[in-house]
């Protein structure tokens, strides 16, 4: 097994989390569970954050809370004075619930309503990462409106290619996100951004995709970036304050995988940024970066009871789990790879290789494809590694499976987060036919 964080085998044979035993937290709140690695989440955000300070450099890390949202994890965040990207109405919204401060709020999408912007004005956040002509003009509308003002980052596509999934890449050229910084798209945008009165430009913005593995596509697509600033700085005597090179540190799913601790990528980046503004006779910008994955995603585990066993001779055998794409889409989606024990026996010897079926009514929905494991029986616990990020934020009820519950583990202690869904949530925005209807 793999040591993740504070991940133990305890005498009993079982797996430990935070201190908490895992066989102990499946009796207590069911399965499936997610639980979560709180001193691992800690570890790393202080991580991130001890590397700028190290550097001296002034910065903002925020979690990019899209990996795993909800007011406890936004409240965590705010614990270990983090900032916050929301992406969306909601995440906003839930962020204003945890009592999250409006000012280290930054509002992403490239889509972003009208209401959503209102949303934003009215709260009062920190910055608006703004992707497109149309939200600009908003933005533009409602602060004369309002006579608000408002601070906002560009975000640009540097036309970087990262290694990664083709889903989930987002800084090459032909991308839905953002201003094109080699077409004049994102220099079109500065002029106008510049011009409007109660619009307040900090600088620029850029992510190049998630689950990277090497350093080269940050450092090519800061070298780019600054390139342009020195350009503008020159041409329209404009400075960038704030420089923020979003997310998409990547982790370790399984054996394949060979990342580099976060806070190293980081470190990379940021000499690289040194670097080339002393070289353009810039000033050093303040540094931002977004985390998701990084920060969450190897500190949370789903815990399975395993259900039907089926052994197809010489070919395969399949081990259903009482979740699956539900709870878990990655592996049906982006062919993503997990690692798995049985949580209940640890120890025992690897005796043969399954393959973990989830519930859902789709033969696409298998979690896991060639595992070994001891011999497994139904009624045993299944705990699959890394499912921390993009794993409860895009959990859905196909099938009409209520989603699991969030619990948290630290110090010995197991605290619900999130309760598991009833069939009642389920059906509560369900309208019954034949009843007068009031909207
Ligand atoms: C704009 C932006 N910032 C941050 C992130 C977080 O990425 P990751 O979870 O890979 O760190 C994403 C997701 O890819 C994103 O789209
Ligand atoms: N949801 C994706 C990554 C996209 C992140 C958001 N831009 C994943 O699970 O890997």
């Amino acid at each position: 097994m793999h040591k993740y964080g504070t991940a133990a085998v305890n005498d009993r044979g079982h797996l430990e989390i935070g201190g908490v035993d895992v066989v102990e937290a499946a009796a207590q709140f069911g399965t499936p569970l997610y639980l979560y690695d709180v001193a691992l989440i800690r570890e790393r955000a202080r991580g991130f954050k001890q590397t700028f300070d190290k550097l001296g450099v002034t910065a903002q890390v925020a979690y990019a809370s899209k990996a795993f949202a909800s007011v406890a994890m936004m409240q965590l965040a705010e614990q270990e004075e983090l900032s916050l990207d929301v992406v969306s109405g909601g995440e906003l919204y839930t962020a204003q619930k945890a009592g999250f401060p409006a000012e280290r709020i930054h509002f992403h999408g490239n889509n972003k309503s009208r209401e959503e912007l209102e949303m934003a004005f009215d709260a009062g956040i920190g910055c608006i990462v703004v992707d497109n002509f149309l939200e600009l003009d908003m933005i533009g509308e409602i602060s004369e409106a309002r006579g608000q003002a408002m601070n906002i980052l560009l975000r640009i596509t540097p036309g970087i290619e990262a290694h990664t999934h083709d889903y989930i890449l987002t800084g090459q050229e032909d991308s839905k996100f953002g201003f094109d910084l080699n077409n004049g798209q994102a220099e079109e945008a500065l002029t106008i951004a510049l011009k409007k009165p109660f619009v307040h430009v900090l600088g620029l913005h850029c992510h190049i995709g998630s689950q990277i593995f090497e350093t080269t596509g940050f450092i090519l697509a800061a070298e780019k970036i600054i390139g342009k600033l020195a350009d503008w700085h020159n041409r329209l005597s404009f400075e960038s304050e704030v420089l923020n090179l979003g997310g998409g540190f990547g982790i370790r799913y399984t054996a394949e995988d060979d990342p580099l601790e976060p806070a190293a990528y980081v470190e990379e980046i940021i000499r690289k940024v040194q670097t080339e503004t002393k070289k353009c006779g810039l000033k050093m910008p303040e540094i931002w970066i977004e985390p998701g994955r990084s920060l969450v995603g190897d500190a949370g585990i789903t815990i399975y009871e395993t259900g039907s066993i089926k052994d197809v001779p010489n070919v395969r055998k399949y081990l259903a789990v009482d979740g699956g794409m539900s709870d878990n889409i990655r592996p049906a989606l982006y062919e993503a790879k997990y690692e798995a024990v049985l949580a209940n026996r640890v120890n025992d010897p690897v005796e043969e290789t399954v393959s973990i079926a989830g519930k859902c009514c789709e033969s696409g929905d298998m979690l896991i494809w060639d595992l070994p494991l001891p011999k497994a029986n139904t009624g045993d616990l299944l705990a699959m590694f890394c499912t921390g990020a993009y794993g409860y934020s895009m959990a859905n009820n196909y099938n009409r499976i209520p989603r699991p519950p969030v619990v948290f583990a630290e110090k010995g202690e197991a605290k619900l987060v999130i309760r598991r869904e009833t069939f009642d949530d389920l059906i509560k925005l369900d309208l019954p036919l034949g009843l007068p209807q009031t909207n």
